[in-house]
């Protein structure tokens, strides 16, 4: 069992009596978060699900909205930007993208696991501009560069 981080979570008016986001097992890596709306989404739909939740992560860290594999598995149900990313500074509410890929309607509802959190810790880039960049073996190839699938002829 690692240390955990502690993350001000606060309940909104619609996401009282739900579970908060919770670790299914000792070692997933993932809380498994839940809907506060009952919705169905038909084939290509995508929407924002509500949590209930808002949250205040502490600076230096985000956390990652993923797709739950069984979902995706069975159900086609993934999550159209994942990792979504939830900043530290956001208090508005945790919303859920998800986006329906299989061939049938997929009804959510109220209270079921939808997606799960992943707690990150955020390393931060500063510019150095510069003319010229140093040389490598690879330079500018990539997209494939380097072979695997058959070439597209
Ligand atoms: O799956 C998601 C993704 C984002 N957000 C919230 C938290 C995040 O901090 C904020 C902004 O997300 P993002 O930066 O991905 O969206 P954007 O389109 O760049 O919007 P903004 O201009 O508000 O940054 O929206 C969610 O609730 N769920
Ligand atoms: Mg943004």
């Amino acid at each position: 069992m690692t240390d955990t981080i502690p993350v001000k979570i606060k309940r909104l008016p619609h996401g009282e009596g739900l579970d908060l986001p919770r670790y299914a097992t000792q070692g997933a890596a993932g809380m498994d978060v839940v809907a506060a709306e009952d919705v169905t989404l038909s084939p290509g739909a995508r929407h924002a699900v509500a949590t209930g939740l808002a949250l205040a992560i502490p600076p230096g860290y985000e956390i990652q909205v993923r797709p739950r594999s069984g979902l995706a598995l069975k159900h086609g149900i993934s999550v159209p930007n994942a990792p979504g990313t939830i900043d530290s500074d956001y208090r508005g509410e945790l919303k859920v993208i998800l986006v329906n890929h299989g061939s049938e309607a997929f009804a959510i509802a109220r209270g079921e696991r939808v997606a799960q959190l992943v707690l990150a810790p955020v390393t931060r880039a500063g510019w150095e501009e510069v003319d010229d960049l140093d040389e490598t073996a690879r330079g500018a190839g990539g997209f494939g560069s380097t072979g695997g699938h058959a070439a597209l002829a």
